[in-house]
């Protein structure tokens, strides 16, 4: 039975057509697709006992499934592509997603021709497992200050890899605890007792006969994370090096070169280029925020219709909770979010394509936009994403709390991502950097992309805006003036504070909260524009276009109305304009309604995915949550182990003094 299939027949666009505008083209929603039932329909990948298992219980069963999910890829032939969807739905983390997520991407990125012939072939079969090893117990977020050394010895031609310090311990790398028999090690090159800068390097870590570590190398799992299941799948790692020896072809030279007579060779490659992988991977973590917060809704959606509390007068059915404007107005938010989200990473990654190929034929001009493109829209995504599973916990009241709902492990799994690939507003002061670069470059420097609206800062400074009525909110170009306005008077403002600094350096350190705050203005407009600029393409299927106008509308004036204090500060809207967005905002809402249910179908995400019984696809919700709370251990028994050793005592003296 379909409890929601009223809900269903409410929508009035084509929820098939809107699956594949989600996905982004037919092909990439059947290859999706297969992959999600092919998961989906194995038992090996059952997920629901995972947060009661111990943690080597826990690994094993990971180890396990990573294994099927290779088997599959093999004996399937299945491309590059299609083994990334399957893994996605495997939907366990694991030492393979560092293995394909970031040890072979640095390889391709730093390493030389020579480098990547060698490696590459050994690590696509699986027959090396690599990991990223950059963090140390005592420096994440400052690369340049990482203590591992890495000498070399003219008379060998071999680096000497050693850890100088407790501090300089290589301490979070996935994969690197338990699995991984090789890893990319970040480590300052020394050469001629000169520091030449950071630079990576190939280590091997582990026998490939027993697996055990090698001469030198003290290597292990850093302990439990936060959350039952959910990221302890992965083995965490710390790795000490006691003066290891590794051969001088090695060092990944793709940017700067080390001869065997102890020389640096300087490529024409800029330096940041040993950053790369970081470019790479967050641009990857933003379509994953789409991912998990559309997850989290959908589950928040078919629950809030499923849900009934108050607002029977004669018997009648309560009201579903989907139905209260403040239930809406902390979920539709959200759902239009996850949308933006889908759309943005979808620009982003053929920004990325575009200047990862204009790497390869060195042209590098287009780095730096890139670089606080991924760092901007990491850090606004993952931070909106994570709070925005807590916010759809407590929409779904008590039942959310409850590990079957699917959202602890979700949160979970998901919080690091605001600290992992850069600590969130690490990542926006680098925004901040590009920006005020960008304003104080603007007299001679035309700027491009997606800070060319600072081009036309004059206009933006003075103009303010024209909306009359709430339907004039209704417009693309009324908004995105309005975000481009406040993005470039936020950042001219914090320009003018800081060119009252002698010191630049000086200036920037104590303005750091404003800076943040125009870096989030600025990619709060990138995404507002980019959903705008989806709009213009074609977008076939009945209504589907439509529903995505309201959608994008929803974003833009949520966060219009969440930052109002931004735009009323620079002096581009009046209160009454405010007001005016608020009001259209409750109109949207009503129009999202009728399709909610329908929106969150186009995820096209299967149950097994979801991993929840609050957002089953058939709503089949208290009879499912009723007979999951029998299959917990504890209610194997009726007497529970430890009762009559630690309760009946106690019970047996409270009589025993009530007779007295
Ligand atoms: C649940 C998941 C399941 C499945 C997912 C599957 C696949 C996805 C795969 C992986 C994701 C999953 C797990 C996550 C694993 C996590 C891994 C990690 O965390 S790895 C470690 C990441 N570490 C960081 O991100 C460190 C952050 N710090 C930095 O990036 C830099 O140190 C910082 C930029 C902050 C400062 O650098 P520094 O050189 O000291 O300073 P400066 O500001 O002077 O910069 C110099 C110069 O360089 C430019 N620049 C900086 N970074 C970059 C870059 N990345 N690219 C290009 N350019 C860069 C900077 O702008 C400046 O330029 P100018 O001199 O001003 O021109
Ligand atoms: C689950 C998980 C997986 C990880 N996987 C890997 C991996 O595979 N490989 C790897 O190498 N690393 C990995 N990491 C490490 C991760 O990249 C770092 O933890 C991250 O970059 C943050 O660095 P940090 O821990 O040094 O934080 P810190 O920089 O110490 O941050 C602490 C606080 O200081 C603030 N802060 C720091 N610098 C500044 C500044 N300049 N201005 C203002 N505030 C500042 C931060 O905002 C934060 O609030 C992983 C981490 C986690 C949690």
């Amino acid at each position: 039975m379909d409890y929601l299939s009223d809900e269903r027949k409410k929508s009035d666009f084509d929820v098939e057509a809107m699956k594949v505008a989600w996905a982004g083209s037919i092909q990439e929603f059947q290859l999706s697709d297969r992959m999600a039932k092919l998961v989906a329909n194995d038992p090996v990948f059952e997920k629901f006992t995972r947060p009661m298992l111990g943690r080597k219980e826990l690994l094993k069963n990971t180890l396990r499934k990573s294994a099927h999910a290779w088997k599959l890829i093999i004996d399937l032939r299945l491309s590059e592509e299609e083994a990334k969807w399957l893994r996605l739905y495997v939907d366990e983390p694991a030492y393979t997603d560092l293995h394909w997520g970031m040890f072979i991407p640095a390889i391709e990125g730093q390493g030389t021709e020579e480098q990547k012939k060698k490696w590459l072939p050994l690590a696509k079969k699986m027959q090396i497992i690599g990991c990223y090893a950059q963090t140390e117990l005592g420096h994440g977020s400052n690369v340049q200050g990482l203590e591992t050394t890495a000498t070399f010895d003219t008379r060998t031609d071999e680096f000497i890899m050693h850890s100088p310090t407790l501090t300089s311990s290589k301490w979070w790398p996935g994969g690197l605890g338990k699995l991984s028999t090789h890893a990319v090690v970040y480590a300052r090159l020394i050469v001629g007792g000169q520091f030449h800068g950071v630079h990576g390097f190939i280590v091997q870590l582990r026998s490939l006969e027993d697996h055990s570590p090698l001469p030198g190398i003290t290597v292990g799992d850093i302990g439990l994370k936060f959350g039952n299941g959910a990221y302890n799948t992965m083995d965490n790692g710390v790795l000490r090096f006691d003066h290891v020896r590794i051969p001088r072809n090695q060092m990944l030279m793709r940017v700067s070169q080390v001869t065997k007579e102890g020389k640096i060779m300087q490529s024409d490659v800029p330096r940041q280029l040993i950053y790369g992988t970081m470019v790479y991977v967050r641009q990857t973590i933003v379509a994953d925020a789409s991912k998990a917060l559309s997850r989290a809704v959908c589950i928040a959606t078919r629950y809030s219709a499923v849900r009934r509390q108050f607002g029977s007068r004669d018997g009648g059915p309560e009201t579903q909770v989907i139905d209260y404007k403040t239930q809406q107005s902390r979920l539709f938010p959200l759902l239009a979010s996850a949308y933006a989200f889908r759309f943005v990473s979808e620009w982003l990654k053929s920004l990325y394509l575009d200047v990862k190929q204009r790497l390869e034929a060195n042209e590098f001009s287009t780095l730096p936009e890139a670089h606080a493109c991924t760092a901007g829209l990491k850090s606004l995504t993952t931070t909106a994403t994570a709070d925005g599973i807590e916010e759809c916990r407590k929409l779904c009241g008590g039942h959310g709390y409850l590990v079957s709902s699917g959202l602890p492990e979700l949160f979970a799994v998901y919080i690091p991502a605001c600290t992992y690939e850069g600590d969130n507003v690490v990542l926006m002061l680098q925004v901040a950097r590009f920006l005020v670069k960008t304003v104080s470059e603007l007299g001679h420097k035309k700027p491009v992309g997606t800070t060319a609206y600072m081009g036309r800062v004059a206009s933006l400074m003075q103009k303010n805006s024209a909306v009359q009525t709430a339907e004039g909110w209704l417009n693309p170009g009324a908004v995105v003036e309005a975000f481009e306005s406040r993005a470039a008077r936020m950042a001219v403002r914090c320009a003018q504070e800081l060119a009252k600094f002698g010191n630049p350096e000086e200036g920037f350190a104590e303005l750091a909260v404003d800076l943040v705050e125009v870096a989030v203005s600025h990619c709060q407009l990138i995404v507002v524009t980019k959903f705008f600029e989806k709009l213009q393409q074609d977008i076939p299927g009945k209504g589907v276009k439509e529903s995505l106008e309201v959608l994008c509308y929803v974003y833009a004036l949520f966060l219009l109305h969440k930052h109002q204090g931004d735009f009323l500060a620079t002096g581009y809207l009046t209160p009454k304009q405010a007001s005016l967005a608020n009001a259209q905002l409750r109109t949207l809402y009503s129009k999202v309604r009728p399709n909610a249910i329908a929106l969150v179908d186009s995820f096209s995400y299967t149950d097994h995915y979801l991993g929840s019984i609050l957002g089953r696809y058939d709503g089949n919700v208290y009879p499912k949550l009723y007979e999951a709370a029998w299959e917990d251990p504890l209610n194997d028994s009726d007497v529970i182990d430890g009762f009559h050793q630690y309760v009946q005592p106690i019970l047996k003296q409270r009589l025993h003094s009530a007779k007295l």
